[in-house]
């Protein structure tokens, strides 16, 4: 695990968002296609305002997050609404966007279609992952339903989640996807969150599913 500890938030979010530019715009300079998988949440919205005016060729990236609420996209706890007030806005808008809410009634309804569409678009150039103070990231919360299964080895890509931390039932991008991106990143900021990554070092997946994706990771961390 990479460690980058910054002075303030603002740093944090216009260089990380350097960052993503950056490794997106140099995917795209030996590729046709490349994706960026985004968290939902609150910590990310200044990071999505800077990268958004990036100078890239958005018109051939497509984005699409790692988890969603299963709520209509204009509903106060869509993620989809947060991407498109801060990410999918002045250039970025040329972006395409995949989003994992379909209106299906469940999103167990939704989940082999969404794999078929993201196929194309595997694996991610670049993931930004967010957590929770429980350690959970996407909607891979300790204790959902079927964790076991969408952090093994064989997961489907997409699966539905239902877990006591989750207000909603949700949607999820699963360790296989999510671990296979080129580049992953993870946001986290404030004291707590510090403390619950240097806890989950030490814990298996099962129970602090952001376990799962920390070898690799590059962790932004500001207080
Ligand atoms: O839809 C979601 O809730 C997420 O995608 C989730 O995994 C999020 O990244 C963490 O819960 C951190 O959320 P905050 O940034 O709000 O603390």
């Amino acid at each position: 695990m990479n460690f980058v500890e910054y002075p303030d938030r603002d740093m944090l979010a216009l260089s990380l968002a350097d960052r993503l530019a950056s490794q997106l715009a140099q995917h795209l300079r030996s590729n046709e296609q490349g994706s960026l998988c985004v968290p939902g949440g609150t910590s990310p919205v200044q990071v999505f305002d800077t990268l958004s005016g990036s100078d890239i060729d958005w018109d051939r990236v497509t984005v699409f997050l790692g988890d969603e609420r299963w709520v209509d996209g204009d509903h106060k706890r869509s993620n989809s609404r947060l991407l498109r007030r801060h990410l999918l806005k002045d250039r970025a808008a040329a972006a395409q966007y995949i989003d994992l809410y379909t209106g299906d009634p469940r999103p167990e309804d939704a989940t082999e279609a969404l794999a078929e569409a993201l196929k194309p678009h595997l694996p991610i150039t670049a993931v930004l992952l967010g957590m929770g103070n429980d350690m959970h990231t996407a909607s891979l919360f300790p204790g959902a339903d079927h964790l076991a299964e969408a952090l093994s080895p064989g997961a489907p890509p997409v699966m539905a989640v239902r877990a006591e931390g989750a207000a909603e039932p949700r949607i999820t991008l699963t360790r296989p996807v999510l671990s296979n991106a080129i580049h992953i990143h993870l946001l986290i900021m404030g004291p707590e969150k510090r403390e619950a990554l240097e806890r989950a070092q030490k814990m298996d997946p099962i129970e602090a599913p952001i376990r799962a994706f920390l070898d690799e990771a590059t962790v932004h961390w500001a207080e």
